[in-house]
């Protein structure tokens, strides 16, 4: 708790007056006002992050968050639950959706066992395991208040070691079967939904499946009753561990003035639940992509932050995330390249 409370503390506004001159200056860039659109909203808020009237993205990472769900044996999902360790393995291998997508985006693949339901022989994978995946959430819990903490920390711990190292672009990725569930269940308490408006297919459930799924998320709510008002309650409740570390590494992005790229669906109720503990997490991140999964452009409006792109991708493991980083870093070569009108010699009234 110790390190969370340490943590949130540290969070602050962005960097106003560095904004205001950002914005003073990409006004005046050689180009007719406003006419890099969303190029320049982003460049304004990387310098409001990081402070800095330069910013760099240049040393970037994607943390992949790997767990298992309890609540996978109410048959929620379509695959069999190994995948999630074979994958959290292939994520060191550089064979996977994400592993391809990082690699042209110049970034590595970070990939935590933060709660696999089997022990893994891959010794890439860094194992910080709380447990064998969640307890089924439709009969109690799917961890302890402590457990999501302790998620919350390992995020926190893996993405501040990250930073030290000197990365100043993060992206959050998840590998969890199952893990659309208590996804969409966090969804539904934050935004008061119904489970049955915003429940979708995840990885390819059938249509009275997902009917099935939406009854189950439903039953989990009424079981365990979290508080929306209580970030850490919601997570313990129906959440996921692997969310939990998602939301540790976006409040430590806030802490240190990094940004965090916001993945699909997962990636997105665990940033529901990080701006829920701490509001101000928000201005730390950038939305990547509108996910296909059903829940997910309600999620994204809740969040209130804007996916840069859609381009139909259901995948995860943070692929839409790291998708945006060439587009991050288009915005970084606006502010740093392009000269203004009075360094041009134009003179305008
Ligand atoms: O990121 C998304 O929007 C997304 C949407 C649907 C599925 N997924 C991935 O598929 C898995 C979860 O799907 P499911 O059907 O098993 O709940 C999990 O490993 C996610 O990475 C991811
Ligand atoms: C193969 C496979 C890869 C994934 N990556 C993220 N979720 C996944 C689900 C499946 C089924």
């Amino acid at each position: 708790m110790e390190l969370l409370k340490e943590t949130l503390g540290k969070i602050k506004e962005l960097d106003k007056e560095a904004m205001g001159k950002a914005r003073e200056r990409i006004n005046n860039l050689i180009k007719p006002e406003g006419s890099l659109g969303r190029l320049e909203e982003m460049a304004e808020k990387l310098v409001g992050i990081t402070g800095k009237r330069f910013p760099k993205v240049d040393n970037r990472a994607v943390i992949v968050m790997a767990g298992d769900h309890g609540v996978y044996e109410e048959g929620v999902a379509p695959d069999p639950q190994i995948i999630t360790a074979i994958q959290t393995c292939n994520f060191t291998k550089g064979i996977t959706g994400v592993c391809a997508l990082a690699k042209q985006a110049k970034a590595d693949v970070i990939s935590v066992d933060i709660g696999v339901a089997s022990d893994l022989k891959e010794p890439r994978v860094i194992n910080r395991k709380i447990k064998y995946g969640t307890d089924n959430m439709t009969k109690g819990p799917a961890m302890t208040r402590k457990e999501a903490i302790k998620a919350l920390e390992v995020g926190i711990e893996i993405a501040t070691d990250e930073i030290k190292k000197g990365r100043n672009l993060l992206a959050t990725g998840e590998m969890g079967i199952g893990n659309t569930t208590p996804s969409t269940a966090i969804i539904s308490v934050l935004g008061s939904y119904d489970p049955q408006e915003i429940t979708g297919k995840g990885a390819g459930l059938s249509e009275e499946k997902v009917i099935h799924k939406a009854r189950i998320i439903k039953k989990a709510i009424e079981i365990n009753k979290p508080d929306p008002e209580d970030g850490i309650d919601v997570l313990s409740k129906v959440g996921g561990l692997e969310i939990g570390g998602m939301a540790g590494v976006m409040i430590a992005g806030a802490a240190e003035r990094v940004p965090v790229v916001v993945d699909g669906l997962i990636a997105t109720a665990a940033a529901l639940i990080a701006c829920k503990i701490e509001p101000k997490v928000k201005n730390y991140l950038f939305a990547s992509h509108a996910s296909l999964e059903k829940g997910a452009a309600r999620a994204s409006k809740l969040l209130g932050l804007e996916p840069m792109l859609n381009m139909d991708m259901r995948l995860g493991e943070g692929t839409g995330a790291v998708l945006t980083f060439n587009l991050i870093e288009a915005a970084v070569y606006m502010n740093n390249e392009m000269i203004t009108f009075e360094e041009a010699g134009i003179m305008r009234d």
